[in-house]
């Protein structure tokens, strides 16, 4: 569907929220326009460098992809052609300035496997985030499909290989950013998307921490989230890790983790989550039965797949001292191939 920001309509521009539809798109960077809020004007990160400014985002198509935990995510569409995801932010807990730290410190990130901040807006009754756009989806519609406007794609080892060796080296960037500190929040596979070699990309970086928490029911039911996390803006490096580690399990799977994930029958159809559920089909010695049908006509993987396996099992481990540091999961993950 095509949309606007103030209000839904069948095609339209974008438009300051709260504007009538009839206004004009007016430049939001104009400080002599006695209407704007002192000092919001939208940031662009690489100096004039950009393709685009605020005029041109004003007065270009928006497609609604989806309505997250943090806001309307945008697909839109400029004159020239060029496209960029803009997210409009939703329950931001934190002031300005702190915003506009955090955020200046997220659009320092520059890495392949990272999709780009490329700007950011903030005022009293907008916050916006602009991020590169990915064009073939997220991860999460290639293995569960049919979802807006992409359907389910056929993964190989292959290709999920090269999705997880880029996701974390996407995440090991990440945490090194703010001297190490950095912390993602919501690794899930809707915010993993895939680059033009088919590497996978983190995605809907630095927001956790500035939106409200999740509800504790959403953790719990998401599947993603690692149990000690009660209050979603204080995930953890290890949180994040934990969250990858399901990531992983969904790619070997192709099951959502979403719960219930699986109805275990020799638990007498006690519903599951993924990490759980594959931990008990390991114990019990049948990893085999755990990797995704469609993957089963390929010969000669499953070593990598069950080294894979282990990794996220790793990774999911219930005690947080015993995950591993992304940047062991990134290693980890390169040597799966490089030692063969
Ligand atoms: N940079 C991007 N490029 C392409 N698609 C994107 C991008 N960012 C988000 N999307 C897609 O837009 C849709 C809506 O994303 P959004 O982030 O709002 O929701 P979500 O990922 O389901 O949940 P959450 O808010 O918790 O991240 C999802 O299908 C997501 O994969």
């Amino acid at each position: 569907m095509i949309t606007c920001f103030g209000k839904a309509r069948l095609s339209g521009k974008l438009q300051k929220r709260d504007s009538s539809s009839s206004s004009p798109p007016r430049n939001w960077t104009s400080r002599d326009d006695n209407t704007e809020e002192e000092g919001s004007k939208i940031i662009f990160f690489g100096g004039k460098n950009h393709s685009f400014d605020l005029d041109d985002l004003l007065s270009s198509s928006a497609q609604v992809l989806g309505k997250g935990a943090f806001g309307t995510t945008y697909k839109v569409t400029m004159e020239d052609t060029s496209t960029v995801v803009v997210k409009r932010l939703k329950e931001v807990v934190v002031g300005r300035r702190e915003f506009e730290q955090q955020m200046e410190m997220i659009g320092m990130i520059r890495h392949e496997n990272v999709a780009e901040l490329k700007a950011y807006y903030y005022s009293k009754d907008d916050k916006l985030a602009v991020y590169s756009y990915y064009t073939q989806g997220s991860l999460f519609q290639m293995l569960h499909g049919n979802i807006g406007t992409y359907d389910q794609v056929p993964l190989s080892w292959d290709a999920r290989l090269r999705i997880a060796t880029g996701a974390a080296r996407g995440l090991a960037k990440f945490h090194e950013g703010n001297n190490g500190r950095l912390i993602h929040g919501n690794i899930k596979s809707s915010n993993i998307f895939l680059d033009s070699q088919g590497y996978g990309c983190i995605g809907d970086i630095g927001l956790t921490t500035i939106m409200r928490s999740l509800p504790r029911r959403t953790c719990l039911t998401s599947g993603y989230h690692a149990p000690e996390i009660t209050d979603t803006r204080r995930s953890t490096q290890s949180s994040d890790v934990y969250s990858f580690g399901v990531v992983l399990l969904e790619l070997l799977t192709g099951k959502s983790p979403a719960s219930p994930a699986v109805t275990d029958a020799e638990h007498g159809g006690e519903n599951m989550d993924l990490a759980s559920w594959i931990r008990n089909v390991v114990a019990k010695d049948w990893t085999g039965e755990v990797f995704d049908i469609e993957m089963l006509s390929e010969s000669g993987v499953e070593d990598e797949m069950v080294e894979m396996l282990q990794i996220g099992l790793a990774c999911v481990g219930v005690k947080q001292q015993e995950r591993p540091h992304i940047a062991q999961v990134v290693k980890l993950i390169q040597d799966i191939r490089s030692t063969k």
